[in-house]
């Protein structure tokens, strides 16, 4: 059987360096391990072993932009990422809202073999927001599928939206809302505020973000259904959640690390790299964001990782599409801003990275304690180590990485999925 022995690493970056015997799939021993003939050790003096991350929110644009990504390119990134599971949103061509496109992902994922790939499934037919798709037969088709979305569009009717919660208690699914009231966010550019002006942006206000909140968080506490909140931008929208929350609303939401580093201040270079959905905020916002994921009323970070052609985004600024990478440079932006900062500790990165998107995707062996004879999902991290973000060298497809050139704390110099090493100092294995 396949052994890997991890040698001296701190669990949750906490206590004495352990070293942790993985056994086929499994955590075998932890604690002063001799080397089994045969195993693959791996020297992690200094460094910390965390569950394998799992991402809520990932766009691999198969089927149908395999020239931005595929699913074998968005798994390497995953992988070499420290990630061990990703949801892969329904906004491909032809749109996942049936069970045939979220089988051929997940059997395509599985092929792949390098990060277990969730198929997100569309809420409604072709993401029009017309007419609800059929979530109960993709919910029992072989991907059963455990969270449904139509991400890159909001379900804004609210008629609709209700429906869908409602039809969703019924499958113990998750509704994924990406909140942008149509209506206020006509030819937006950038984050409304004094920053588009000057530019000349059309503003997409913190409103359209909030308004759609709110209105859900009611419609799902009326539902008594799960709804949980894509890339949190505003600190309004913090605000709602806590509101929510308190009142004992199933709601959870994910931050993304761009939204949690970056601001709309970069916006003066007029480069597209820099164009998102939601916009980049404030430095208020940012401030505000980091301290609700640290409080826990932000669940957990969610990469919103979206790849894009050069052709798509080397164009002007009102032309190009929004959205950037994020799965390779996820847990470095998190170490930077919630870690250095002293808002989050390693066993805190576990919970927002890995334990709580497993709990809200409901996936029984993802996030699991690093403890024997749990499955071995994991990933080792060196918090010392700092590395040069270069969008060429990305495992990606595409190159769309807003950190290009910048320095960024924290490596993850290796994955396991299931007892098997994914990646290893940034190369897929
Ligand atoms: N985030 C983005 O700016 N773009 C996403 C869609 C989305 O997440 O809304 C994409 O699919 O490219
Ligand atoms: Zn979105
Ligand atoms: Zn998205």
């Amino acid at each position: 059987m396949n052994q890997v022995l991890i040698k001296g690493a701190r669990l949750y970056g906490e206590g004495d360096p352990v070293d942790v015997l993985v056994t086929g799939g499994t955590i075998a021993e932890v604690g002063e391990v001799d080397v089994p003939e045969g195993a693959e050790v791996i020297e992690a003096a200094g460094q910390v072993l965390l569950p394998g991350f799992v991402d809520l929110h990932t766009h691999l644009r198969e089927p149908g932009r395999e020239d931005t990504e595929t699913i074998e390119t968005g798994s390497a990134a995953a992988a070499v990422g420290g990630y061990t599971a990703v949801f892969a949103m329904a906004n491909t061509d032809p749109v996942a809202d049936n069970s045939v496109i979220v089988e051929h992902v997940w059997r395509r994922g599985r092929e792949t073999g390098l990060v277990d790939v969730h198929p997100v499934g569309a809420v409604t037919v072709g993401l029009k927001g017309e007419r609800l798709a059929e979530l109960g037969t993709m919910a029992k088709s072989a991907a059963g599928v455990r969270v449904f979305s139509d991400d890159g569009h909001c379900v804004h009717d609210p008629l609709i939206m209700r429906r869908a919660l409602e039809y969703s208690t019924a499958l113990d699914v998750v509704i994924a809302q990406h909140a942008e009231e149509p209506r206020l966010t006509v030819g937006a550019q950038a984050h409304e505020g004094e920053q588009a002006s000057r530019l000349g942006y059309a503003g997409w206000p913190a409103s359209a973000e909030e308004s759609i909140v709110a209105r859900d968080c009611i419609l799902a506490r009326h539902a008594g259904a799960r709804l949980h909140v894509c890339h949190v931008s505003t600190a309004g929208t913090a605000d709602v959640l806590r509101w929510a929350k308190d009142r004992g609303t199933r709601v959870s939401a994910e931050v993304t690390p761009h939204h949690l580093l970056l601001t709309d201040e970069r916006l003066d270079t007029y480069d597209p790299v820099n164009k998102v959905n939601p916009p980049l905020r404030g430095g208020t916002d940012v401030e505000k964001l980091r301290a609700a994921l640290a409080e826990g009323v932000i669940d957990c970070v969610a990469t919103d990782h979206a790849p894009h052609a050069p052709q798509d985004k080397d164009c002007e600024w009102a032309a190009a599409r929004p959205g950037m990478l994020g799965l390779q440079t996820a847990l470095s932006v998190v170490a930077a801003t919630m870690v250095e900062t002293g808002l989050l500790d390693w066993r805190g990165v576990a919970k927002v990275m890995s334990e709580r998107p497993a709990e809200i995707a409901g996936l029984p062996d993802q996030g699991r304690p690093l403890a024997v004879g749990e499955p071995a999902n994991l990933a080792l991290v060196d918090p010392g180590a700092q590395w040069t973000v270069r969008g060429a060298e990305l495992a990606s497809l595409a190159a769309n990485t807003p950190y290009e050139g910048m320095r960024l704390p924290a490596v993850v110099t290796a994955t396991l999925l299931r007892g098997r090493v994914t990646a290893r100092e940034g190369k897929i294995c």
